[in-house]
């Protein structure tokens, strides 16, 4: 069987110093290549958290995070830094995209984190994912020329720029209407059926996760359900 993008073993996590507060309890999970799966729970039940760990934005407490197959726990912070460029992409619910630089500028920067200066290369990749997003056209406005679901999309050709072997996504419709949502999120399944990226992706909204293969539920810091989606 193929290598797993994520496994999670035992993974804790706790805040505060004198105040010790345990948001995650030995959480176990494993995603494969191709999954496209939601992570959903009640407000506070440490989905963000989880996400942030599963990002190499924070360490666990307890427990290891492998990303494709190596510890992250070993990495130093430059490590971190590189594995997260090369096998990982974010969407969030508000997309940062940066109001001084044009869409297609917006895109390329993660391939700049990577190489430091910009080359006729980075500009045509990211051209073809806005044109693959649908955004051709508009490669040359800045953010605040676009709608609220163009955005999104910018932002989700940002965050697919490197092609990642993961996905991380935060309520990436939560910001959007109904009819926008649904279009956003089937741009994430055409990536996810036409590359093999895997996907975990965050949300409130149960007729999205119910449109995922997977769904995880969190509640208190533990997983308590995780079951394939019948379609
Ligand atoms: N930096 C922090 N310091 C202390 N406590 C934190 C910190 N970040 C989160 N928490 C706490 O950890 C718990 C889990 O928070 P988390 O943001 O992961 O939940 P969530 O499931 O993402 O919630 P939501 O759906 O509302 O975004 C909450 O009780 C929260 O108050």
């Amino acid at each position: 069987m193929a290598e797993p993008v994520l496994q999670l073993r035992g993974v804790t996590k706790d805040y505060g110093e004198e105040v010790v507060t345990r948001v995650l309890f030995g959480v176990d999970l494993t995603l494969r290549p191709g999954e496209f799966a939601a992570l959903v729970g009640p407000s506070g039940s440490g989905k963000s958290t989880l996400l942030n760990l599963i990002g190499l934005l924070d360490r666990p407490t307890e427990g290891q995070v492998l990303i494709q197959g190596q510890d992250t726990s070993k990495l130093d912070d430059d490590g971190l830094a590189r594995m997260r460029a090369r096998s990982l992409g974010f969407i969030f619910q508000f997309h940062h995209l940066l109001g001084a630089f044009t869409a297609v500028e917006n895109v390329m920067m993660p391939l700049l984190a990577d190489q430091g200066y910009p080359t006729p290369e980075m500009r045509e990749r990211a051209l073809a994912l806005l044109r693959a997003v649908g955004l051709g056209e508009r490669a040359e406005s800045p953010p605040s020329k676009l709608s609220g679901g163009q955005q999104q999309r910018v932002a989700i050709a940002r965050a697919l720029v490197t092609s990642p072997r993961l996905v991380l996504a935060d309520e990436p419709t939560g910001n959007l209407d109904t009819g926008t949502s649904v279009q956003v999120f089937e741009l994430l399944r055409r990536f996810n059926v036409e590359q093999g990226t895997s996907f975990l992706i965050v949300t409130h909204d149960p007729r999205l996760a119910e449109r995922c293969d997977r769904i995880i539920e969190i509640v208190d810091g533990r997983i308590r359900r995780d079951e394939p989606v019948a379609h």
